[in-house]
């Protein structure tokens, strides 16, 4: 960098004013203002050159592509004018080939010289602001400190009460802003989709009609940005000014152009009053400095803003201005470049079955409107995955591209909005925006685009996200001598998308430790309702048309022997079915509805089938090929549906969680375009909320009864069992529900409700380092006799999860030494009930180590008085205790040796229900999810009325009577 040489004093500069405001430029016209005519007014902070003007007729005026507009007074195409930094009327005086960095803060001179002090003008920024009008085609410029410091100088225009209309997918920050001027200046934002021009008009026309009538202030300002930011949606900003012109005449029309740059974008030339960048993006290219800058051809708009920016003293410092001034230089070719592999990018992207946000894929549907107002699509470009979690693996597995926020930098960024610039937004707004919380922000740089698809690609193979095609198919077109970017864009044929949020890798492995493909459980393409082309479609498609309309599915409850809030974190459980049990039944409607009745908490819901939330259901595109089902909650689609069930009725908080669960199963499951009445009643003989699982018996049955009946699984016939294949699909969307239900399970509890019998399970941890969860039948627990001790005490599995959590973070050691003694419990249990040792061994091995395990889970703080009640009664009689579940309250589990005396037992029994408590002896170890044959009495008459009705009306024991007796059960294979 040069030293800078001594500032230049022309004839042509005007002296201060005598209010210390803008002296950079004399009038708003010229800059060669005599010192005799120097405004005695604030004067607007601008280059006075006669810049070309602002042509009427371009207002509509088809776009020319970005390397031939011209700009500037010489009319130079645009790449020459950004080079070219020239002001004739602030020549160095050396003749120096950059301009000269003036790090002043103040000029001598006499009074209403050009410049006397940095913060109302200063050399270098004159010459950055003659360069940017120049660019723009317009009059005023202004460089300031950020981006958003454009808005807070923007937004200064309008006063108390006066009213903004905005967007509703805006950078976080922009939205801070604008919420705190809405509490501390009471200028209200409405926000409003303005990619839909219509809902921009009805705004500004109801506002209008209001202002009129005193309720409401005026709109004074409408703020619109295209492409949005990260969704890429496309305003027309033509139709928008036309609007807010004819509704809100005296409001000043801005855009955010930050995403297009002036070189792709000139929306002054569209009708739009002022102009805005983050000259942080493109205009620098660089990261290595802040920098806002703003445009307007207007005079009262341009004073205005001068003496903002004066007053406030938010101007580009000298240094940041030189900085500024040489990125420029290099705006378009860094524009040409970054934009044509960002279209590449977009390109691989989307042919790897992404959806992918960029206006430049003609899939776009904002494509028209865009291509109208910019000439070119741009270098930014979003895309989901569907999982937010693989989202996070994706971007913390590139190489090349920096994790980062803003964009407009050389070297290429990549970003999750959610929790980077946009993470200043409630999730609860950012949801009802429908701002995908696993959205991906790319934002291309200039490096070589073989080498960013190259590490794109390496971390979405990495991530889980894309994985290689059968090596028959791949091995004709490997990257091997892919030379070109469009070689690389075409290798994206050797891979296919594993639908993240249907993966079935993680699914399977989390519930069942299988990955299996199974004809029977083959999903075809429901949803959308493509023809068959496979076999295995062929086979799909058949089931869906076989699909009972009418079931009765049934699931057991568990009892936790070992290891229960442990498992969460990574260490084996020991658990096994009890014979109480959930069911749930469904029969077809007549309308289009779906309705839910749920009669142990006495609550009934109906949603017309077009009020459901279907845009925000997981895309099922690619369930053709092995069955998929999502791993993590879809929280836009999970919001969603906790407001519509919220709003229909007032309920309890467990009928609020099992509604929304079944609707979040309902809308994953059942295809949309076929989706006809369905009535749905779930029962459980559980004690709910008392740690036998009943939420996730009650999960595994809606999975069930929604799987058959959408035809995802083949439909029980007499004889045959629910294979393991379907049994795994039933039990992944079990364990998606229990996570609506309950926050952060396991997954032992549903996978024993659809198995069924006595599993010892581990899920995958990184505490653990395991890499997949495990599932082992145990064998040889059914003989053993358990008496269950309902304490009665409510409590909520969700938060006790989540308090041990909270103690495991704050404590790792002491917490991490507690579940490592967990663990050894759960290994000695299951080396016990594999042992030939004796029964009587195995029986006082099983108690001591209950015994143990509870000690432990008073240390994790989930006992609660009334289970050491029991437990002291219990050891009274010589045996065994331990919470089962969650505690907090809930179940006891007490051991009962072979021995142990009848009397005794009943005594016990007597005792414990004397105190308050409720007990139930049960067997172990039985069944998992099953279905009534179909060709049992009560389904085939009348549509299973007859089930319906002992559902809604039956105390609990006769509906287990009247269920052992209703006809043959079909279950799991497991
Ligand atoms: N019959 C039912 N009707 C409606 N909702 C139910 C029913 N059974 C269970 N649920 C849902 O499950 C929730 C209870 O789940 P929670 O995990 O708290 O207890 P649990 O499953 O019985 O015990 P644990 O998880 O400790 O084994 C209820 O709040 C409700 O949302
Ligand atoms: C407390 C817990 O371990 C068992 C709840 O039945 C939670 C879980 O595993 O999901």
């Amino acid at each position: 960098m040069s030293s800078p040489p001594t500032p230049v004093r022309t004839s042509s500069e005007a002296s201060s004013d005598t209010m210390g405001l803008s002296t950079t430029m004399g009038s708003a016209t010229s800059l060669a203002t005599p010192v005799d005519s120097a405004p005695t007014s604030p004067s607007p902070s601008v280059l006075n050159v006669p810049v070309q003007s602002k042509s009427s007729e371009s207002t509509s005026k088809p776009r020319v592509a970005a390397q031939d507009r011209r700009s500037g007074p010489s009319g130079h195409r645009f790449a020459t004018t950004c080079a070219t930094v020239d002001d004739p009327n602030h020549k160095d005086q050396y003749g120096s080939s950059s301009t000269p960095i003036y790090m002043s803060a103040t000029f001598k001179g006499l009074p209403g010289a050009e410049f006397d002090y940095s913060r109302s003008g200063n050399p270098t920024r004159s010459m950055l602001q003659h360069h940017l009008c120049q660019l723009q085609n317009c009059r005023y410029s202004f460089a300031v400190s950020s981006g958003m410091a454009c808005l807070d100088v923007i937004t200064r225009l309008l006063k108390a009460g006066e009213r903004i209309i905005a967007g509703d997918d805006l950078y976080g920050g922009t939205n801070r802003l604008l919420t705190y001027l809405a509490t501390h200046g009471d200028i209200k934002t409405d926000h409003v989709d303005t990619t839909d021009a219509d809902k921009v008009q009805e705004i500004l026309e109801r506002r209008a009609a209001e202002s009129a009538r005193g309720e409401c202030g005026k709109v004074k300002m409408v703020l619109l940005e295209t492409p949005t930011n990260p969704l890429l949606k496309i305003c027309d900003l033509e139709r928008c000014a036309r609007a807010a012109k004819r509704f809100a005449p005296e409001a000043i029309v801005v855009v955010d152009n930050t995403m297009m740059s002036p070189y792709l974008m000139r929306p002054l030339e569209l009708g739009i009053d002022v102009v805005y960048d983050s000259g942080t993006k493109y205009l620098s290219g660089h990261h290595d400095l802040m920098a806002g800058v703003i445009a307007c051809d207007r005079e009262d708009v341009g004073k205005q803003i001068a003496f903002t920016v004066n007053s406030i003293g938010n101007a580009l410092t000298p240094m940041d201005s030189f900085l500024l001034l040489r990125g420029i230089k290099t705006l378009a070719v860094r524009m040409d470049k970054q934009q044509t592999s960002s279209k590449h990018v977009a390109q691989y992207l989307h042919s790897l079955g992404f959806k992918v946000n960029y206006p430049g894929l003609a899939s776009h549907p904002g494509k028209d409107i865009h291509d109208r107002q910019a000439s070119g699509p741009g270098a930014v470009l979003s895309f989901e995955t569907g999982d937010k979690e693989l989202s996070e693996r994706i971007v913390g597995a590139t190489r090349l591209w920096g994790i980062s926020v803003s964009f407009g930098c050389v070297n290429s960024l990549i970003s999750m909005p959610c929790l980077m610039s946009h993470a200043s937004i409630d999730p609860k707004i950012r949801a009802a925006r429908r701002l995908p919380e696993d959205l991906i922000r790319l934002c291309v740089g200039i490096e070589d685009c073989r080498d960013l698809i190259e590490d794109l690609e390496a971390a979405l193979l990495q991530a889980g996200a894309i994985k290689r095609k059968s090596q028959l198919s791949s091995a004709a077109s490997t990257h091997t001598g892919q030379s070109t970017a469009e070689g690389h864009v075409a290798a994206a044929a050797n891979f296919e998308r594993i639908i993240s949020s249907e993966a079935d890798e993680p699914v399977a492995s989390l519930n069942s430790g299988l990955a299996t493909a199974s004809l029977e459980t083959r999903g075809g393409d429901p949803l959308q309702g493509l023809p068959a082309s496979s076999p295995a479609d062929a086979n799909s498609a058949a089931m869906a048309a076989a699909a009972p309309a009418s079931l009765l599915v049934s699931a057991p409850g568990k009892v936790i022997l070992f290891g229960e809030h442990a498992v969460v974190h990574g260490v084996t459980a020991i658990a096994a079915s009890v014979a109480l049990r959930c069911y749930a039944h469904v029969a077809s409607r007549a309308d289009a509805k779906v309705s839910l009745t749920l009669p142990d908490l006495g609550t009934e819901h109906t949603w017309a089938l077009d009020e459901l939330p279907w845009d925000l259901a997981p895309s099922v595109a690619s369930w053709r090929g092995v069955h998929k089902t999502p791993e993590t909650l879809n929280e836009l689609l999970h919001h969603a549906l906790e407001t519509l069930v919220g709003a229909v009725a007032e309920e309890s908080e467990r009928s609020h969680a099992a509604s929304v669960a079944f609707l979040y199963l309902y809308l994953c499951i059942a295809p949309r375009s076929k989706a006809t009445g369905q009535a749905f009643v779930l029962r459980s003989t559980l004690p709910i909320g008392a740690g036998l699982g009943s939420s996730a018996s009650l999960s595994s049955c809606i999975a069930s009864a929604l799987l058959v009946t959408h035809g995802r699984i083949a439909a029980p016939t007499p004889g045959s069992v629910i294979s393991r294949s379907a049994s795994d699909l039933i039990n992944s969307y079990a364990f998606l529900s229990e996570k609506v239900i309950h926050g952060n399970p396991s997954g032992v509890d549903n996978s024993v409700a659809t198995h069924g019998g006595a599993l010892a399970f581990a899920r995958a941890s990184s505490r653990t380092g395991r890499r997949q969860n495990e599932l082992r039948s145990l064998h040889g627990f059914k003989s053993f006799r358990f008496l269950l001790t309902d304490t009665r005490v409510g409590r909520d599995t969700k938060s006790l999860v989540a308090g041990v959590g909270a103690k495991l973070t704050a404590d790792p050691q002491g917490i991490g030494a507690t579940l490592t003694a967990i663990q050894a419990i759960a290994d000695d249990a299951e080396n016990v009930l594999g042992s030939s040792t004796s029964r009587q061994a195995q029986l006082s091995s099983l108690a001591r180590l209950i015994d143990e395990n509870h000690t432990h889970l008073v240390s994790l703080g989930v006992s609660h008085p009334a289970l050491e009640t029991i437990k002291q009664t219990t050891a009274g009689a010589g045996l065994s205790t331990k919470l089962t579940g969650a505690g907090g309250g809930g179940c006891a589990v007490t051991l009962v040796p072979d021995d142990f005396e009848e009397i005794k037992l009943r005594q016990l029994v007597s005792k414990l229900e004397g105190q308050g408590f409720t007990c139930y002896e049960t067997l172990v170890g039985g069944p998992g999810v099953g279905a009534l044959s179909p060709h049992s009495a009560v389904q085939s008459s009348n549509d299973g009325q007859a089930a319906r009705e002992a559902l809604i009306n039956s105390s609990p024991e006769a509906l287990t009577a009247w269920a052992d007796k209703a006809g043959a059960w079909i279950h799991s294979d497991s």
